[in-house]
């Protein structure tokens, strides 16, 4: 079974506009409600792609109510713990002339709260795949994504964590499956700024020697590179195709990873081209990726 853990969700408000002007009123021309939030977006994707899971995380409010709905419709099951107060963040996605994002901070969750998920955790078993994605409510202990790895260490579950800086530093001793910084994440670990694919290749090598098995390393237009525990590397360019909404590339990435991985009994190469696949398929359409236009793109880089 799949878990995938959103520690904050969000429902992502979508906007375009021909130009925007900080400082004035600003008119859009497009608008969309999508629930959203790193591990929620893989959930869609698996589901997408034909692999069930469950979303767990924390909801909140009206907006939390909101991202269940469109779960249900999708038809992804959820077991989110519900918190007594607040709401789930809104976060805003401006695409202009360039792309602006403005994320939330997210609800208050307490000790106990913290408690009830990690209940929902302790029931996985031997051979899981659970996702930790994304960035954490204030509120959260920044070692939150190390106590659940520590919780579940020598269990036989398969853990793919996908956040920035020190939430991914720190659980590489727990020896993840799979990290998936991008380029500029994985620069901005080791404060340098990597321009070629040598040296992208050297920091990921640096991060499975402080414990990561494997590292998928995410390049927007200019694809992925994939380090495996092996000592093999692959690199891929990515489909050619128009830039539509890069929201959620990197988690559908995932979630193509997974789904290959699962198909192909264990190949990494399969994993990592579905991977890429997957995330530009999400690139170039207005929602995320479905298993059609996977397998278009998947033809042109295999
Ligand atoms: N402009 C693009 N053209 C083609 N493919 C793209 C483009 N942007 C993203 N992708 C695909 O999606 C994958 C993941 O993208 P990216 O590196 O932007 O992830 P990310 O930074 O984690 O994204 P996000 O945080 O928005 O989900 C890329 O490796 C690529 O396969
Ligand atoms: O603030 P975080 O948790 O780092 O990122 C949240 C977020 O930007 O990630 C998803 C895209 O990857 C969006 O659905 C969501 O709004």
């Amino acid at each position: 079974m799949i878990y995938t853990v959103t520690f904050n969700p969000s429902l992502d408000y979508i906007v375009r506009l021909d130009s925007f002007t900080a400082g004035e009123i600003n008119r859009v021309n497009y608008e969309q409600v999508l629930g959203g939030g790193k591990g929620i977006n893989v959930s869609i994707v698996l589901g997408n792609l034909g692999h069930e899971s469950t979303a767990l995380g924390f909801t909140a409010g009206f907006t939390g109510e909101e991202i269940k709905r469109q779960l249900d419709g999708f038809g992804v099951k959820h077991d989110f713990v519900q918190l007594p107060e607040g709401f789930t963040r809104i976060n805003v996605k401006v695409k202009a002339d360039k792309e602006t994002e403005i994320n939330g901070q997210g609800p208050d969750i307490s000790e106990a709260n913290r408690e009830e998920l990690f209940e929902k955790l302790d029931k996985l078993s031997k051979g899981d795949t659970l996702v930790l994605a994304g960035s954490i409510p204030k509120t959260l202990p920044d070692d939150i994504y190390e106590k659940i790895m520590a919780r579940l260490e020598g269990r036989g579950i398969r853990i793919i964590v996908d956040a920035e800086k020190k939430l991914l530093l720190n659980v590489l001793k727990y020896h993840p499956f799979l990290i998936k910084p991008n380029n500029h994440e994985l620069g901005d670990m080791f404060g340098v700024k990597l321009t070629t694919d040598e040296e992208i290749i050297t920091y990921a090598k640096k991060l499975q020697e402080k414990g990561a098995q494997n590292v998928l390393i995410s390049m927007a237009g200019d694809g992925a590179i994939l380090l495996t525990a092996d000592g093999k590397h692959y690199k891929s360019p990515a489909p050619k195709g128009k830039l539509i909404n890069s929201v959620g590339a990197g988690d559908s990435m995932v979630a193509g990873f997974i789904t290959g991985y699962i198909e192909s009994q264990g190949d990494f190469e399969t994993a990592f081209h579905m991977g890429v696949a997957t995330g530009s398929a999400s690139a170039f359409s207005e929602n995320l990726a479905t298993r059609p236009e996977v397998e278009a793109l998947l033809k042109t880089i295999i």
